[in-house]
């Protein structure tokens, strides 16, 4: 099994992207969702997308935002891809990809068989599924909760679009679920972190290391 991409989000510093660089991962995660402990302002992803300049992939993580928010990030990161952390649906993930020449990643919350059956609408809308734990009703974020799913839904899975794992993720149990589940791509925040939007340089280099490992 070849090993699986890996994507470290939530990156909010030089310090953090500097780590996801050094431990080679594939994919940087910028969030754009005010809310969140990791949220980046239009500064913070300007001065992380010239620091990056071009190393790692940099993905655009948004919650149900408007073309401009999207517009204004791709520009100022120079941003690779975009994740779709809401409720958007395959319409207007096919839109953005469309408008935005981008590859556009659906992320899926998942708790039942039927989220996992569902996934199939956003065939030809999303490049990238990434089956997410569901966060619990009135959680202030849908995602970036350290929240573990039941792997074992994946086997479900029957669409033609390729494939990621996230939600509770850590250097301890990645490469379990890298083989439970045979993930493509596997997605980490709070679990490469000391406290919420904190990242921790050794966490990420022992992530990446284990995924690496399955
Ligand atoms: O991380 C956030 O703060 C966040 C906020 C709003 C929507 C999504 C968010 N994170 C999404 C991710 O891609 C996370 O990596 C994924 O949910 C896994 O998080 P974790 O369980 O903490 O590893």
């Amino acid at each position: 099994m070849p090993a699986p991409a890996i994507k470290i989000c939530g990156i909010n510093t030089s310090a953090a992207l500097d780590a996801t660089l050094a431990a080679r991962a594939d994919y940087a995660g910028l969030v754009f969702f005010p809310p969140s402990p990791r949220h980046v302002t239009i500064r913070d992803a300007a001065l992380l997308g010239a620091r990056n300049a071009g190393r790692s992939r940099l993905v655009g993580l948004f919650v149900d935002a408007d073309d401009a928010t999207i517009g204004e990030a791709i520009a100022a990161a120079h941003l690779d891809v975009l994740q779709l952390h809401g409720h958007e649906t395959p319409e207007r993930a096919a839109q953005l990809k469309a408008q935005f020449g981008l590859p556009v990643w659906k992320a899926l919350s998942v708790a039942a068989s039927a989220d996992v059956a569902a996934a199939t609408r956003y065939a030809g809308a999303a490049d990238l599924l990434l089956f997410d734990a569901k966060a619990p009703k009135g959680a202030a974020i849908p995602g970036g909760l350290g929240l573990v799913f039941d792997w074992a839904l994946l086997n479900a899975y029957r669409g033609p679009t390729p494939w990621g794992l996230a939600g509770g993720l850590g250097p301890d149990n990645v490469a379990d679920a890298v083989r439970q589940t045979g993930a493509e791509l596997v997605d980490v925040s709070s679990g490469v972190e000391s406290a919420p939007g904190v990242k921790d340089e050794s966490r990420i280099q022992a992530f990446c290391r284990a995924a690496r490992s399955a």
